[in-house]
């Protein structure tokens, strides 16, 4: 039976996590783990499909295998969320900030594999959250976040494993993507 194993998309907001996660499930039929979060949706974001979106008192009543607070709001990531997508799929994806990663990388050994995004200029970020439709005023207090600040660096925890992709060419990013996926399969 082949080997389970988990994509951890991580980086800092705007670096394209969520796009290389929708690559995955277009090109590749990989499931992404729907993760948990006390943030209100988006506009085009819908409950069950991009986030169980909670409430601060619905939150705590599910079983986290981590779960953190990032800009002021929680998110969390639970063992019944994994077993769910690996029972569709021995490849799966998943996008965490860098606190999350280091959990996985720490708790799952060799079945995480951990994906750093970033780009070559930071300042292209904020125009990336803005042209997705971000609340400028959200835009703003993300980016002066003290998450934001610490996912500008690959930390120590994931450093000696991570494979790092600078997400400036979407073209140069998917050849990227797809060599780390042939190495799997
Ligand atoms: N290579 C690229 N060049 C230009 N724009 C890109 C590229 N990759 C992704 N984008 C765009 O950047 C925006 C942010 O991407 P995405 O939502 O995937 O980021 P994210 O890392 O998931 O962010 P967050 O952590 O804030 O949810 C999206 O509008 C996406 O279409
Ligand atoms: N550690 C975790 N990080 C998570 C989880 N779900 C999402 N995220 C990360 O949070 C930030 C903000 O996400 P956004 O959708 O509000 O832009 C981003 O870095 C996500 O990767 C989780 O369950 N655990």
């Amino acid at each position: 039976m082949a080997k389970n194993y988990v994509l951890v998309l991580t980086g800092n907001t705007g670096t394209g996590k969520t796009t290389v996660a929708s690559y995955l499930a277009e090109h590749y039929h990989i499931p992404q783990v729907i993760t948990h979060t006390t943030r209100a949706p988006r506009t085009n974001e819908i409950d069950g499909v991009d986030y169980y979106f909670e409430t601060v008192a619905s939150f705590p009543k599910n079983h986290y295998l981590e779960h953190v607070t990032y800009a002021n709001n929680q998110y969390g990531s639970s063992w019944e969320g994994l077993e769910r997508a690996w029972s569709k799929h021995h490849i799966i994806a998943i996008v965490l900030d860098t606190a999350g990663a280091v959990t996985y990388a720490r708790e799952l050994g060799e079945q995480a594999i951990i994906i750093y995004l970033t780009v070559s200029n930071i300042d292209n970020l904020a125009m990336r959250l803005v042209d997705r439709g971000d609340d400028a005023r959200e835009v703003k207090a993300r980016l002066s976040s003290d998450e934001y600040v610490r996912d500008l660096a690959v930390p120590i925890g994931i450093k000696s494993v991570a494979h790092i992709i600078k997400n400036d060419d979407w073209n140069k990013t998917t050849q990227q993507v797809d060599a780390i996926i042939a190495s799997l399969e």
